[in-house]
């Protein structure tokens, strides 16, 4: 008989689904230490791999990162997605090759990501300008200030700046938003189980809509950069039509992967900048001593001038410390995205079936006290000195909240100068207090969705910092 990882007891039609409860990250994390590194699952009648350690992620990111790097055909992304034409959700194959270097080639590079470096510093502008006319009247809610700004820098790079377009990414977001509790709900995964509860007609519906909010986008900027009046900033939508419509490219771009990129940027790329920059400030509050640190850091670069620039990044250290300690402790996507095994392998002596589907446990990776000491500490002196290359980039597989291999998430270089842009100038710019309370009393409760939130709003009090 084929030895299969060991199993907890499942129950008949659910498989082992009752016990993931609201937290399953959790829930599995204290499952793997009962049944080991590598445990075999049942959700529903899907068999679930299960990866706990950095050791095992490893081997199934590294060692034997090509029979893993496809993803499970979901009922619900595979709708939204137009069939698996997006990037995240496509199966492993010649079309996602094809996507993803689409993507990290005229998306995602750096050179791209250089030339949106004013949306960046003009959005977070806006922030900072909020916060200090807001400052006075009492506790600002940073949890509404971190998004909002994610949401304006990202969609204003992915469908573009002109009047009116307040609209549409709003209309997006609310797409976004509804469709990720729709997926976020793991019942949902269930063919037989969507019936009961209506989803198909809710997925019909929201599907309908996603499609004529994106068709319109497309055909205002096709029409705007068909007259020459658009206001001059291309977006990803641009770029993207251009290649649609250039003969000379041999990367074929129809309209629905067009729709379905837009979605998978937008949907992989707000909800999780937003939810780091939340977590790192909420850390911060809650440990003044690393705050007044980093506050010293920022402080000291910046000199006499008002601002920190993105050139004066590469220099934090500690500020890198600070976001690689936030990320380990509250990865958004705590259990990645979803793999699925392409054929027949074993690990460590054990079997895997084809089809099954994989989910690696960032979230208890990052708190394993094998590899961390004192784990659940908030400390990011740990990623200074001799450790100091310890990074998120995929390499090391002990801290991995943008996966690993070549399924790991490709907008890293998108995303970070976002977040300590922001950090770095809300640090330099104000002083921060707890709304109420004592720091340490912070309430640090977490909600699991697609992504990993806060349970309560970060409030807090900002007061100007006069240099
Ligand atoms: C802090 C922010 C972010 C985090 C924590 C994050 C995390 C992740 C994770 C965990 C994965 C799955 C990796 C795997 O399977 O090994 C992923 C995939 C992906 N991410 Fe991100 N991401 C972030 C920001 C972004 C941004 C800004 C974009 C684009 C604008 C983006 C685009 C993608 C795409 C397209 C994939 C699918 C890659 C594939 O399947 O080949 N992400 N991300």
């Amino acid at each position: 008989a084929k030895h299969l990882p060991p199993s907890p007891p499942k129950l008949p039609l659910i498989g082992n689904l009752h016990q993931l409860g609201s937290l399953p990250h959790r829930s599995l994390h204290d499952m793997s230490k009962k049944y080991g590194p590598i445990m075999l699952l049942h959700f529903g009648n899907m068999p679930t791999l299960v990866i706990s350690t950095a050791d095992m992620a490893a081997e199934v990111m590294k060692a034997q990162d090509h029979i893993f790097s496809s993803r499970p055909v979901l009922k619900v992304p595979r709708r939204l997605f137009y069939g698996g034409k997006d990037i995240a959700f496509a199966p492993y194959g010649e079309y996602w090759r094809q996507c993803r270097k689409l993507a990290v080639l005229h998306l995602l590079s750096s050179k791209k990501v250089q030339s949106f470096r004013h949306v960046r510093e003009e959005e977070l502008s806006k922030v900072i300008d909020l916060v200090s006319s807001k400052h006075t009247l009492g506790p600002i809610d940073m949890t509404d200030v971190f998004s909002f700004l994610a949401k304006q820098t990202i969609s204003r790079i992915i469908i573009g700046q002109s009047s009116g377009n307040e609209d549409w990414y709003k209309k997006i977001e609310a797409v976004i938003k509804e469709c990720s509790l729709i997926m976020g709900d793991y019942f949902a995964w269930l063919p037989w189980l969507s019936h009961v509860t209506g989803l198909e007609r809710k997925l019909n519906k929201t599907c309908e809509w996603a499609d004529r909010v994106l068709e319109t986008i497309m055909e205002k900027r096709t029409k705007e950069m068909s007259d020459g009046d658009g206001e001059g900033e291309e977006c990803f939508v641009d770029i993207m039509l251009n290649i649609m419509e250039d003969a000379s490219t041999d990367i074929y771009l129809g309209r629905d992967n067009i729709k379905a990129i837009i979605m998978d940027t937008f949907g992989a790329g707000t909800e999780s900048t937003f939810l780091t920059m939340n977590w790192v400030m909420s850390e911060l509050i809650r440990n003044p001593q690393v705050m007044k640190k980093l506050q010293e850091q920022i402080r000291s670069i910046a000199g006499s001038r008002s601002r920190i620039q993105e050139d004066d990044l590469a220099e934090m250290a500690y500020l890198k410390a600070v976001i690689k300690e936030a990320l380990r402790l509250h990865p958004p996507g705590p259990l990645l995205v979803p793999r699925e095994v392409i054929q027949d392998t074993t690990i460590r002596g054990y079997h895997i079936p084809c089809g099954a589907l994989v989910l690696v446990n960032a979230w208890a990776i990052g708190r394993d006290p094998k590899v961390w000491d004192n784990p659940n500490d908030f400390r990011p002196d740990r990623f200074l000195g001799s450790t100091s290359h310890v990074d998120y980039k995929g390499d090391d597989f002990k801290l991995i909240p943008f996966g690993g291999g070549r399924r790991a998430c490709p907008g890293i270089g998108f995303a970070m100068p976002i977040v300590e842009l922001a950090i770095a100038n809300l640090l330099l710019k104000f002083d921060w207090l707890p709304d109420v309370g004592k720091a340490k009393d912070m309430n640090m409760d977490e909600v699991f969705g697609l992504t990993l939130s806060k349970k309560t709003t970060l409030y807090a009090l900002a007061t100007p910092h006069e240099p």
